[in-house]
């Protein structure tokens, strides 16, 4: 099928099988990021933002090919993206590509952030496999390290973590005062962006511990010129409250990762001075602000206990329902100074586009043996399985939440052998919810990361996380809107360099199927059925 562009995607589109010429407009935007491998391309995806060709193993490469003049077949792939088949003969080759495969022209995140990032930090960035930016950082991180308050609207798993800390992280100054804050939305999160953070600062000098696990608070090289330390400090829930105020007093931080009930607590009892603050980040700030616990914690800490005028204050999400508006409050509440920029990475695609959505539809009792078959038939690598969080009447009645029925369930059909591939220890599932002990928390995340390829977990897991080895979602619940649809199923797909498709199967029963329609209109994505039975039909 071949299907026209709209402006400003691709102009002078022939409705023919092969597009005899591809001008590029707003669609690729570099002509570098097209390539070739193998002296054959086969097929390409066009992406409002970036453009890329795949060679026929699915691969991205990179190379001085010209887009122009190729034949180009397109189909259309969802609402907005296209598929394109590239004829090899005709994909033009560029001068500066004499000798084979070039490295691509974009820059790099060294020639990026030249002159306003350490070199040290680059050169981490560089080894920890950073070399060129993501689209949203190449988007981001002029405006960012100029130091103008920006609303950072970009995708699950585009990188928008390292594009807020590159910033603060060049900013800092081995002095006893808290420079930066990031505020995020749960534990987890907190203990994933300190990690990068410390990282990205380089060798641990010495461990320091301000909270139960001893692991999270953490000295660390500063400034590369091996005399100032500069030292991260995790302020989070769970955390004890007496040994966060005897750390911040004993080790006084630079920089602050924490939850919101945390720094009010510290805030307010004068153990944490705002005062020279020069850096503030919201981390998914749109469920903080939407949270009755949290709506008006982050209220007084963005206008009463700091000011918007002292400080760059980031917000960044990937989803911001009505935007605008809440851009107009963040100047008419002073949460921000009044030339906030909104950088918003590819507006027209609200998710990753090499996520694939499914559905099943069944009944309610068969869900999870519907599970097993889906999970038996994909084997992925390692999934999510989201349920909904208990609601108030089934925890009074004492009814067991839907983490634990589901987990034994699997656990069941490991014990039977009906699940998993023979790896017992491997496919054990795991559970994630709020009211685990945080140590039991800690301890499931660190399990799921080292290998355990099943976790069965509530929206805590949906925001943040960053678990590049998932390579499936399973909704056995609907998440209750489009939003929470996206933070799921941005727990996959996390390689935004390479790629990678990730799969969201979704478990409904026929009555859901216009929630579901709901949520693929709002999403702009293309949820298709899985058919069971054809599949093993197959086999
Ligand atoms: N420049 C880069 N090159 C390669 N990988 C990168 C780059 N920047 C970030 N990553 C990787 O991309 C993944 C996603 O990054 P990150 O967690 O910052 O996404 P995010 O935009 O915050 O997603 P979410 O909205 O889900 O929180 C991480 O595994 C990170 O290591």
């Amino acid at each position: 099928m071949v299907t026209m562009m709209p402006r400003p995607y691709l102009k002078m589109l022939t409705a023919s099988k092969w597009i005899s010429k591809v001008e590029c407009l707003g669609a690729v935007r570099r002509e570098e990021s097209l390539g070739r491998a193998g002296g054959r391309v086969a097929s390409a995806i066009l992406h409002p933002r970036v453009g890329w060709l795949r060679n026929s193993n699915g691969d991205r490469d990179f190379g001085g090919w010209s887009w122009k003049n190729a034949e180009v077949g397109l189909s259309r792939v969802g609402h907005r993206h296209f598929c394109a088949s590239v004829g090899t003969a005709d994909v033009e080759k560029s001068a500066a590509d004499e000798g084979g495969l070039t490295a691509p022209s974009r820059p790099t995140l060294k020639e990026l952030c030249d002159g306003m990032v350490p070199q040290h930090i680059l050169e981490k960035a560089e080894e920890l496999g950073f070399k060129y930016p993501t689209v949203a950082q190449q988007d981001a991180l002029p405006l960012l390290l100029s130091g103008t308050d920006c609303l950072l609207h970009a995708q699950t798993g585009s990188g928008k973590t390292l594009a807020y800390l590159l910033p603060i992280l060049s900013k800092l100054v081995p002095r006893a005062a808290v420079q930066a804050v990031i505020v995020v939305p749960t534990r987890e999160l907190g203990m994933q962006v300190a990690k990068v953070a410390r990282t990205l600062m380089g060798k641990s000098l010495k461990s320091v511990d301000s909270d139960t696990e001893g692991k999270e608070a953490g000295k660390v090289a500063g400034k590369g010129d091996g005399k100032g330390t500069l030292t991260v400090m995790t302020l989070l829930d769970g955390g004890s409250a007496s040994r966060q105020k005897k750390w911040i007093k004993a080790a006084p931080p630079q920089l602050i990762v924490g939850t919101l009930r945390c720094l009010i607590r510290l805030i307010e009892s004068n153990h944490l001075r705002t005062n020279a603050i020069t850096t503030l980040v919201i981390d998914e700030v749109d469920t903080l602000l939407g949270s009755a616990k949290e709506g008006n914690n982050l209220q007084n800490l963005l206008a009463v206990h700091t000011r918007a005028t002292d400080r760059q204050t980031i917000f960044a999400s990937a989803t911001i329902p009505q935007h605008n508006r809440f851009l107009h409050d963040c100047i008419q509440n002073k949460w921000a100074k009044g030339n906030i920029e909104h950088i918003h990475v590819s507006p027209e695609v609200m998710m990753p586009l090499y996520l694939q959505h499914r559905y099943v539809i069944c009944d309610n009792e068969d869900k999870l043996d519907m599970l097993v078959a889906v999970i038996n038939e994909d084997c992925p690598r390692a999934a999510i399985i989201f349920v909904n969080e208990q609601n108030d009447k089934a925890r009074r009645n004492g009814d067991t939440p839907a983490t634990i029925t589901t987990a034994e369930f699997l656990s069941e059909k490991l014990r039977l052998g009906q699940l998993g591939n023979g790896e017992r220890e491997r496919w054990e599932p795991l559970i994630l919810e709020e009211d685990d002990h945080i140590n039991q928390r800690v301890s499931t995340l660190s399990d799921f990361r080292e290998g355990r390829c099943l976790l069965v977990a509530t929206d805590l897991a949906a925001r943040g996380l960053d678990l590049p080895e998932v390579s499936h979602v399973y909704n056995i619940d609907l998440p209750p809107n489009v939003t929470s649809y996206i933070h799921r199923a941005g727990r996959t797909g996390r390689r935004p360099i390479e790629e990678e498709q990730g799969f969201v199967t979704n478990f409904i029963i026929s009555k859901e199927l216009f929630v579901l329609k709901r949520i693929e209109n709002e999403s702009q994505s293309r949820f298709t059925p899985l058919h069971l039975d054809a599949a093993a039909d197959r086999e």
